[in-house]
């Protein structure tokens, strides 16, 4: 078994990963790994007809960001992915350069893309096998090669994992979907030729996985109409290597942007994902401690997972990678410091900004008079710090609570509407989308 757990043991993704197994605890991010280097090719070459939109559906953007960005961070977070390559039509080289570097995504190269969807992955999948002697230093020729359309954003490393390692012991492997509705064949004249029995087909979907030298072979010996009509990579490998790919139950997330009514879709998902999770920050305080973990259990009720860490150093400074709200629990001394520490953690981390973060400062003060003084002047301090922020995209809010006054649970109550409220700045008024499959 090549697959395996990161190291350290438990790094990376508090909610991409299998489920939890019986012991393990809530809080523990974790990420299976592959130990062979593995690259990805994303078909991003196509015009998107269906859309009727002027603009490509994978250059249309969501809270400012285009949606093959969204794509590429899917990838790009999942540690064992060595190298990303995009393909776009020659015309669009320019444009997916200044994305690249607009949302600093990395490990990505861009590569012009062909007529058809065939013609693109080739490109891609050639570029990948440049790759050696280009950037020896930054990747290897990979072993496995996923293929996935970069106009399905919500792919989850799990599902990347279980794809790499299938494509690894069988050549090939893909996700399917069950069918929605049933195929008919039709006569030439518009009537029912025959229908197909409905369990025993399934819908292809993506992302799918092939050893490079099957693909890059697949596509060797495959023919021009192959190229020009054919819609199906895991069919090249059976018919043109004799590999019959694993095929393996993906989500419904999976699914393909296609009609125009798939990209609202998509951006509501967006939305609703960024809502509904948040990282609470301790610090040292013991106050603190016990503040966060009443707050914690309250969040179940609210339907928000919230995880606790003392702060974003070391292995805690992944959640800066998947999290985007952020509660900073700080006891009764005067601790500015902390916030300007958490957004200098933000700048390190130089992550793209998908969409604002959010930081609530909670400041349990004490009602002496030093300390309200005290806390007028950082009343000021943290405002001229929020707009400082801002500009960054990060909406930075303080919330002081005088706890000698207040007993816990009125507490609870504020905190809880102000996550429910500041979370939702994420999140417009749902939509009635739903995706087109
Ligand atoms: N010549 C092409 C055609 C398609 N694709 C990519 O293949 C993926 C899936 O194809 P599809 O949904 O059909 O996209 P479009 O071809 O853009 O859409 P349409 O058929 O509506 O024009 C998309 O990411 C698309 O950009 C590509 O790289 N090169
Ligand atoms: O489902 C797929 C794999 O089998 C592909 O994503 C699909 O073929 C590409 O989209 P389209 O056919 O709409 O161009």
């Amino acid at each position: 078994m090549e697959g395996d757990i990161c190291d350290p043991d438990r790094a990376a993704y508090p909610r991409i990963f299998p489920p939890r197994e019986a012991g393990e605890s809530d809080h523990q991010p974790f990420e299976r790994c592959v130990n062979f280097p593995v690259s990805v090719v994303l078909p991003a070459a196509g015009t998107g007809e269906r859309t009727g939109l002027q603009t490509p559906k994978q250059f249309c953007s969501f809270l400012g960001r285009p949606l093959i960005s969204y794509t590429i961070q899917a990838f790009e977070r999942v540690s064992w992915i060595q190298s990303i390559v995009v393909v776009v039509l020659k015309e669009n080289m320019a444009l997916m350069t200044d994305i690249i570097q607009r949302f600093q995504h990395r490990k990505v190269r861009v590569v012009p893309g062909g007529s058809t969807r065939h013609r693109s992955i080739c490109s891609g999948v050639l570029a990948l096998g440049e790759l050696e002697g280009e950037e020896s230093h930054a990747a290897v020729q990979p072993k496995v090669v996923i293929i996935h359309d970069a106009v399905r954003p919500f792919v989850e490393a799990d599902f990347l994992y279980k794809i790499a390692m299938a494509a690894k012991e069988q050549g090939a492997a893909g996700a399917i979907r069950p069918l929605v509705s049933t195929v008919i064949a039709t006569t030439s004249e518009g009537y029912l030729d025959h229908s197909l029995d409905r369990a025993k087909y399934r819908a292809s979907e993506m992302p799918q996985g092939f050893t490079y030298d099957v693909i890059y072979q697949a596509y060797q010996r495959c023919t021009e109409s192959d190229f020009d009509f054919g819609t199906e990579c895991l069919h090249l490998a059976l018919q043109y290597c004799g590999v019959s790919a694993k095929l393996i139950e993906g989500p419904p997330t999976l699914w393909k942007v296609t009609y125009k009514r798939d990209l609202a879709a998509a951006e509501s998902i967006i939305k609703e994902t960024l809502s509904r999770s948040a990282c609470v920050v301790t610090g040292a305080s013991a106050q603190a401690v016990t503040l966060a973990g009443t707050l914690q259990k309250a969040a179940r009720t609210w339907d928000m997972e919230l995880n606790v860490i003392p702060d974003l150093k070391g292995d805690n400074g992944s959640y800066l990678l998947t999290e985007w709200n952020f509660i900073l629990v700080s006891g009764s001394l005067p601790c500015l410091s902390e916030v300007e520490a958490i957004l200098t953690d933000f700048k390190a981390a130089n992550r793209a900004p998908l969409h604002p973060f959010v930081i609530v400062w909670v400041h349990l003060s004490s009602s002496d008079e030093l300390s309200i003084s005290r806390t007028m002047a950082e009343q000021v301090a943290i405002m001229d710090l929020a707009s400082a922020a801002k500009l960054q995209n990060i909406f930075l809010y303080g919330i002081q609570i005088h706890q000698s006054k207040i007993p816990l649970e009125v507490y609870m109550r504020a905190l809880g509407s102000l996550c429910g409220n500041l979370t939702s700045l994420h999140r417009k008024k749902p939509r009635n989308h739903s995706p087109s499959q």
